[in-house]
């Protein structure tokens, strides 16, 4: 071996391993160069990106420099002990060939550097609310009820108004009539959803059987339904929260979000007769308005916006281009990425419980509702105890992640719900590019038993970085699916950085940050435009101010990894 050969060994090892993440612990491949025993060897063939944790990624660190200092050091010693002279200097050129990849780390460190201020600058800019703040709102009589807009299996919605809670200007042009664009949609006729002008608010009357009429007991049996709340929903006595009462126990709470909904205020009152009660939900009412009910007397009230239509509904309508499309994907995982961040699983994702509305240029922006299934125990993270058949692992059985699906309850079993939601994610994108959704229909899969190659094509006119995201989270094995941020930073490269993406190394992620640098001074830039409220806007603020080099990272492998597969053609075996 030439000493230049040797030198670019050296440099090709460190770039292999540190390009697809040594995946083998050390220790366990041992590699020997010239009779010399290393701690480490290079993975031998191109293997799929896993993430890599980051106490791992640093041992991987010092690991490889470790190696370098071994290969260098040894070649000292040769040099010093005597030894041939072309192999002593074999030797030490590989040892350097693989310390020059320590200019990668610093370039790694630069990078890390840049993300941390980028995020540090969007972090600053708080989600706003589309309403306008209001102070009081505690009371049913607060507002006026309209008619019924949604009903569900444990409460029906409501239209309503209050005098103090308008929207703000920006956002009252949400569309009551939706063009859809000749060239992202094959709808052509208008759609049309009712206004909210009249009556921006929600009002969700949960039913009330058998959690007793007691503001505590109505909170301990319903308390998942405030984690969306804002920390003013509920009326603050004396310093302390209550609930028209005083609770023992209050779930965890997400922070706003712009996928996820704000619950306003959320107070106790007694079950009024509303429009549609007697027909629709006469089993709820409680006994003083229907002789036959067994509703409880009182029960909890949720006031949210009114959106104006759910995401299942839009769908029925309207088929979004592909531009579109991967928006509202990308909107559901920001959504899912959030919760996951705060430790809470939604557990029930389905078209139905997102909501839409439209921003000023026409753009859907879905949110996340309904938390009446989710996981927010504080205390507890995304994992459950699984130790009895009765533990409740969710809603909507159909599109409940394989590992939740196939857990079997025993001592010790835990469910991690860490990508669950992911992967229902997953399962609606075929709803939204306009196919039906394969987990639903009773000839459809089954979520515990389904086979990944079963999975049906989504149609040609989905993007290949959906395809291949869709393809990701729909892995039966959760620590080969990436998580909700992974699969929306493959989504916002594809989506943004698609000439970045040309020149972008996980290996060098140098390039990366200065894109990020240029992207965030267009951000900020349109920020203070008309636009600045658009759908596309928030999701690159959210982006950049969610920002992790080694999550990106682990984008970047997967879209190398998807071009490579598309190149030979076998996306649809994606292993
Ligand atoms: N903020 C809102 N704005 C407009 N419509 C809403 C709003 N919240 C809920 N809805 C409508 O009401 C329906 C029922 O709401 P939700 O899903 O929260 O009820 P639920 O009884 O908890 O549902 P589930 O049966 O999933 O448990 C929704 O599908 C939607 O059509």
């Amino acid at each position: 071996m030439s000493v230049k050969h040797a030198l670019g060994r050296g440099l090709e090892l460190g770039r292999s391993i540190f390009q697809l993440g040594i995946l083998k612990p050390a220790g366990r491949v041992a590699a020997k160069f010239r009779g010399e025993r290393l701690r480490l060897g290079p993975a031998a063939r191109p293997v799929q990106p896993q993430p890599l944790l980051p106490a791992r990624y640093r041992y991987f660190r010092m690991s490889l420099r470790g190696l370098a200092a071994q290969l260098q050091a040894a070649g000292f010693r040769r040099l010093a002990g005597g030894g041939s002279p072309r192999n002593r200097a074999v030797f030490l050129a590989f040892g350097v060939g693989l310390g020059l990849i320590e200019q990668q780390l610093e370039d790694d460190r630069r990078s890390a550097a840049t993300c941390q201020e980028i995020q540090a600058l969007f972090r600053k800019k708080k989600f706003q609310s589309p309403l306008k703040p209001f102070t009081s709102g505690y009371k049913l009589e607060d507002y006026v009820i309209g008619k019924q807009i949604g009903k569900g299996c444990n409460a029906a919605v409501y239209e309503a108004a209050a005098p103090f809670a308008p929207l703000r200007e920006s956002t009252t042009c949400s569309l009551v009539e939706l063009k859809p664009n000749g060239e992202e949609t094959n709808v052509s006729e208008s759609l049309r959803f009712p206004s909210a002008a009249s009556y921006p608010l929600a009002v969700k009357m949960m039913w009330n059987i058998g959690a007793g009429s007691s503001s505590e007991a109505i909170l301990n049996s319903m308390s998942q339904e405030l984690v969306p709340a804002s920390p003013e929903a509920l009326k603050k006595e004396k310093g302390e929260v209550v609930l028209s009462g005083h609770f023992g126990s209050v779930p965890k709470r997400v922070t706003a979000h712009p996928n996820v909904i704000r619950v306003y205020r959320a107070f106790t009152a007694e079950v009024p007769l509303l429009p549609g009660a007697e027909e629709e939900y006469p089993a709820a009412l409680p006994s003083r308005l229907n002789p036959a009910g067994m509703g409880n007397n009182r029960t909890l009230f949720l006031v949210m916006k009114n959106y104006p239509c759910t995401l299942r509904q839009y769908l029925e309508v309207c088929v979004p281009g592909r531009r579109q499309g991967s928006m509202m994907l990308l909107q559901l995982l920001e959504g899912v990425d959030h919760l996951c961040r705060q430790g809470i699983a939604h557990r029930d994702l389905k078209s139905d419980n997102v909501l839409l509305d439209f921003d000023a240029v026409g753009c859907p922006r879905l949110v996340i509702t309904d938390f009446g299934c989710c996981l927010a125990e504080e205390g507890l993270g995304l994992k459950l105890p699984f130790t009895s058949r009765w533990v409740n692992r969710g809603g909507n059985a159909c599109l409940m992640a394989p590992e939740v699906a196939t857990a079997v309850p025993g001592p010790g079993v835990e469910i991690d719900y860490s990508k669950a939601d992911a992967w229902a994610v997953g399962a609606i994108t075929y709803e939204i590019f306009g196919q039906p959704n394969p987990f639903y229909s009773p000839e459809g899969l089954e979520s515990r038993s389904y086979q990944e190659k079963q999975l049906p094509r989504l149609p040609a006119s989905a993007p290949e970085h959906v395809q291949l995201v869709v393809k990701l989270l729909l892995r039966r094995n959760p620590n080969k699916r990436p998580s909700a941020r992974v699969a929306a930073n493959i989504l916002h490269l594809s989506l943004w950085g698609k000439r970045a993406l040309t020149s972008l190394n996980p290996a060098s992620m140098g390039k990366m940050a200065d894109w990020l640098l240029c992207q965030s001074a267009v951000v900020l830039l349109k920020g203070c435009g008309p636009r600045g409220s658009s759908v596309e806007a928030e999701l690159q603020r959210g982006f950049l101010s969610n920002l992790d080099l080694e999550e990106l990272r682990m984008a970047v492998r997967y879209l190398m990894y998807g071009r490579e597969l598309w190149q030979s053609l076998l996306l649809s075996d994606l292993p």
